[in-house]
């Protein structure tokens, strides 16, 4: 039988870094067709002590125990946040986005949830406290605390992490026709592991190659060069370091830009591999060769999207 809804939340997937950005840039995305791609979360009563079911297509890849999913330690984190005892809810989450994916799966569940507490008890934190919580929240998974998922999953769009700045980010521009096929071979890779491959230290040449190709992607951007900005599409910290975890990407990125594919990049901490396009026919055919030649398993899932201009949200029925 169906369940009684109270009020239904819902987060879009992410990539993080973008290629130029590692930790400082990340976009949310949705797919053409209308369709939903990340989590959703059903406030269903209130009720004696706290409670939490969840379905969906990678419910298989969490923890059996839902006192360690990321919703559950979610509520008890917004509470201690408050200062003050809350009312247990009996919620329910429909994990639709995988695990361990480079797609900001636990960010999309943390985003979602903090969202949904926020706004089900009366909005009492800023949208700069509420971004704070849920990047202390990833923190805990990931190992370090980075935005660059929670911040587009949160507010839509392409997202500049502004370190240092009360602000914490920026939305930046965008070119509206780009379409990005993301795919997620159906292979887990934790971040944290992901993370342990980083280096620790990068030289003053590399530091500053770095700070090159992210300020020239980004200033296309606001120039409007479309061109400029591809070509800066360049990933010198986080790609050289992960690539032995994703040896296809260099023979799939040849193929796939000799047949004009802007860029093939890490979405986030991988394997997920993300796909710029600057024509929907183009995201179609690479739709369907990533399908071909990177899924791996039933677990697999090819997309073509677009950027999400909007985030976290509450859903009308
Ligand atoms: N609701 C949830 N959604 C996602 N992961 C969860 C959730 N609850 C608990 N977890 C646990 O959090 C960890 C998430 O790991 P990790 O950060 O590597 O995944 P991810 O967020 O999908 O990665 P990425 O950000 O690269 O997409 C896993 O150990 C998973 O079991
Ligand atoms: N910036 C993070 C994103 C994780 O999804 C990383 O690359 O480790």
């Amino acid at each position: 039988m169906q369940k009684q809804v109270i009020k239904r939340y819902y987060a879009p997937a992410s990539t993080g870094n973008v290629s130029v950005g590692f930790d400082l840039l990340g976009a949310a995305f949705e797919p053409i067709d209308g369709s939903l791609l990340g989590d959703v979360l059903d406030i269903l009563a209130e009720t004696p002590q706290l409670s939490l079911t969840i379905s969906g297509r990678y419910v298989h890849q969490l923890p059996a125990d839902t006192t360690e999913n990321l919703i559950t330690q979610a509520f008890y984190a917004f509470e201690q946040a408050l200062g003050k005892p809350l009312p247990r809810l009996s919620l329910h989450l429909h994990k639709n986005l995988p695990v361990g994916s480079g797609l900001g799966s636990s960010a999309c569940s943390i985003v979602v949830a903090f969202y949904a507490f926020n706004d089900y008890f009366g909005r009492p934190f800023t949208q700069t406290q509420l971004l704070t919580l849920m990047a202390i929240a990833e923190g805990g998974v990931s190992g370090s605390v980075h935005y660059d998922n929670v911040a587009p999953s949160y507010l839509g769009g392409l997202q500049l992490m502004l370190p240092e700045s009360p602000k914490l980010c920026r939305q930046l521009p965008w070119f509206a026709h780009w379409r990005v096929v993301l795919c997620y071979p159906g292979t887990v890779l934790s971040t944290k592991a992901a993370r342990q491959v980083l280096p620790q230290q990068l030289s003053l040449a590399h530091s500053i190659a770095f700070a090159g190709t992210l300020s020239r992607f980004i200033s296309a951007l606001y120039s409007d060069d479309e061109q400029d900005a591809v070509s800066a599409l360049h990933d010198l910290i986080a790609e050289p370091a992960r690539l032995p975890l994703i040896p296809e990407l260099l023979s799939l990125r040849q193929t796939l830009m000799a047949e004009g594919v802007a860029h093939l990049g890490i979405s986030g901490a991988g394997p997920t591999l993300f796909a710029v396009c600057q024509n929907e026919a183009l995201a179609t055919e690479t739709a369907d060769y990533l399908q071909r030649h990177y899924a791996k398993n039933q677990d697999a899932l090819t997309v073509v999207c677009r950027l999400a201009t909007l985030g976290a949200r509450a859903l009308e029925d």
